[in-house]
């Protein structure tokens, strides 16, 4: 076994969890996705008051970028980058073929639907079984070459979507590389350490296009459910609609609002787990809104799945044991938050 989407093959979603809401011309939430209300904080709806909180937009050209970034890895495991090289063009061709996706009618999205034991094409969120209410979100999966689904969408004119995406994917490589550099000089890592975060060569990556549908009743529903990522490194793009939150210790629900052409990068659990948890595996949901449908692009970066993932042997006391990166994986598929502290030592 190779790569990610067979990492994820033997951990399948029962078919009837992956079919996303009809969002066209509803006048109302249906029960099947009303959230209520919750004493227990993280399972809370309610936002706090939006307080500054201070998660840093980090310029990548500022020659204090590296101390900013380590900092912002140990308090927050979240923070926004600018002046990433990036062209802003190619951002907005991902967000404007990401709508014409999103845009088909319902039966012409279901003939790329994912599959049971499937990672890639159209569906709901992975981790849906994982929650009693449905998400008012649809999303696309890709993992590599999209030219398959492309091609059923758009027999004719797959070329565009499909040039685009690759470009992107091209891009966040070279960014994830980038950052992964200035991020791991903050740990005292080995050089080998280092190359198996990077993996130049071989490293494993999805890019999950999200959208959200403008929602008749948003204070009661919820776009994507709180998760942590379960890569090294998660390279998110939101375009102008807020909804995007962070969980705080004592603080509650906080948005991270989008910045002008900017990036939200996370740590997800396999760089919580090489960092021996200095590094936060940031709690992350998406609300909804109103007003208008909000897209998201976010792209994850992992090493090899035949590698093995343990905590640098610069920590003296590991305190998550060592397994293969396809075992942590399955491990997340089938005990979602739960598979941190199965493997805490
Ligand atoms: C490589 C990845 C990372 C995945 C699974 C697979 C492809 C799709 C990603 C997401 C995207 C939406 C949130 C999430 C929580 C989900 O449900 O699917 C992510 C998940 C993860 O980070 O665990
Ligand atoms: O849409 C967002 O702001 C968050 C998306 C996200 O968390 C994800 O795709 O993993
Ligand atoms: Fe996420």
């Amino acid at each position: 076994m190779t790569t990610l989407s067979e990492a994820y093959r033997n951990a399948p979603v029962a078919s009837h969890q992956i079919t996303p809401l009809d969002f066209d011309s509803l006048d109302r939430v249906p029960e099947s996705h009303i959230w209520s209300q919750s004493d227990e904080p993280q399972q809370n709806i309610q936002s706090q008051e939006p307080q500054e909180l201070s998660i840093p937009v980090i310029d990548l050209t500022d020659p204090n970028a590296l101390d900013l970034i380590g900092q912002a890895c140990k308090t927050w495991g979240i923070f926004q980058v600018i002046n990433h090289g990036v062209p802003l063009a190619l951002i907005k061709k991902v967000e404007s073929e990401s709508r014409r996706l999103f845009g088909l009618p319902t039966d012409e999205k279901h003939k790329v639907l994912r599959s049971a034991n499937g990672a890639t094409g159209y569906g709901t969120a992975r981790i849906s079984p994982f929650f009693d209410k449905c998400m008012w979100h649809e999303g696309f999966t890709i993992m590599g070459s999209c030219v398959e689904d492309a091609n059923v969408l758009w027999p004719h004119d797959y070329k565009n979507f499909c040039e685009t995406m690759d470009a992107y994917q091209n891009e966040m490589k070279l960014l994830t590389h980038k950052l992964l550099h200035l991020m791991l000089q903050t740990l005292n890592l080995t050089q080998e350490e280092m190359n198996w975060a990077i993996s130049a060569q071989d490293s494993q990556a999805a890019l999950q296009l999200n959208s959200y549908p403008s929602c008749p009743n948003p204070s009661n529903a919820i776009g994507l459910a709180p998760h942590t990522d379960s890569l090294l490194l998660t390279v998110l793009h939101q375009g102008g609609a807020n909804g995007l939150e962070i969980f705080v210790e004592g603080l509650g629900w906080s948005p991270v609002n989008p910045v002008d052409g900017a990036f939200v990068v996370n740590i997800g659990d396999l760089l919580h787990i090489l960092s021996n948890a200095t590094f936060q595996a940031v709690n992350h949901r998406a609300m909804v809104n109103q007003a208008k449908q909000r897209i998201s692009v976010a792209y994850f970066h992992g090493p090899p799945v035949e590698s093995v993932v343990a905590p640098s042997s610069s920590f003296e006391n590991p305190c998550f044991r060592s397994m293969l990166v396809k075992e942590f994986i399955s491990l997340k598929a089938k005990n979602f938050h739960k598979a941190l502290s199965m493997i805490r030592k």
